[in-house]
């Protein structure tokens, strides 16, 4: 199985307003196509984690390796292409642009990779939206759509780079039982038929009995993972 992301001995220690020893040697790997969720108690470290894995902190002691590069230590320009090439984000707020049109949305992690042109990265979009029943919408503004539309164009732009993983901080705690069932099925499909993997922090049981592995926490360490 070739690993997608690697977390080894992953420490993380807050200095302010005390030393907090808040990650305690998180050793993990998500592999191709698997669809990981991460449950535990609100203050065990999820979000922290997740912020490590996902590049964007890099003060922690340890090593993470995306798609099996070492890529502690890395400067944050590289750290920052190498998150909008192989990474898509669905958190629980969209961050959708209101004034742009949902088109412009999605296509905006593609125009800031600027590795293709408009025309390319426009059809990219229109094919993204395709996937998740949601083209008809292309030409709206953003504000302009229900809560499970926005939820569904969030992810769209999470994949129009194609990247090797999604992850969901809380991606369905905004919606109703009917639109997180959606979102389900939509990361279920991605995962199975793309080869996607997914790691998702849920506090929803049902949403996380579904997925391929739980790893929970408790007081930033990992207490289970199968
Ligand atoms: N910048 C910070 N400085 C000091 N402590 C912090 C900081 N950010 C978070 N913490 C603490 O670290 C712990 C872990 O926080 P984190 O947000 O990762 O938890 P979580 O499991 O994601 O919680 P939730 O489920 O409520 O979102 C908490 O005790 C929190 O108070």
């Amino acid at each position: 199985m070739r690993s997608v992301l690697e977390a080894k001995y992953i420490n993380k220690y807050f200095k302010k307003p005390v030393l907090f020893h808040v990650l305690k040697n998180i050793d993990f790997k998500i592999n191709k196509g698997e669809f990981t969720s991460i449950m535990g108690k609100s203050g065990c470290g999820k979000s922290t984690l997740l912020y490590i894995l996902s590049t964007m902190d890099t003060d922690y002691e340890g090593e993470l390796y995306l798609n099996n590069q070492l890529i502690t230590g890395q400067d944050s320009t590289y750290l920052s292409y190498l998150r909008n090439k192989h990474i898509g984000f669905v958190f629980q707020f969209h961050y959708l642009l209101s004034e742009f049109s949902v088109l412009e949305n999605v296509m905006l992690p593609a125009k800031k990779l600027a590795e293709k042109g408009h025309q390319e990265i426009e059809h990219d979009a229109y094919e993204k939206l395709k996937m998740l029943n949601i083209d008809h919408l292309a030409k709206k503004r953003a504000s302009r759509v229900s809560g499970g539309e926005k939820q569904r164009i969030a992810i769209a732009r999470a994949l129009i780079n194609n990247p090797s993983i999604i992850m969901g901080d809380e991606p369905t705690g905004n919606l109703d039982s009917y639109n997180a069932e959606n979102v389900f099925n939509i990361f279920k499909q991605l995962s199975d038929e793309s080869g996607l993997s997914l790691l998702v922090v849920t506090h929803d049981e049902d949403f996380a009995h579904k997925t391929d592995r739980i790893i929970q926490m408790a007081d930033g360490e990992i207490i289970s993972n199968r």
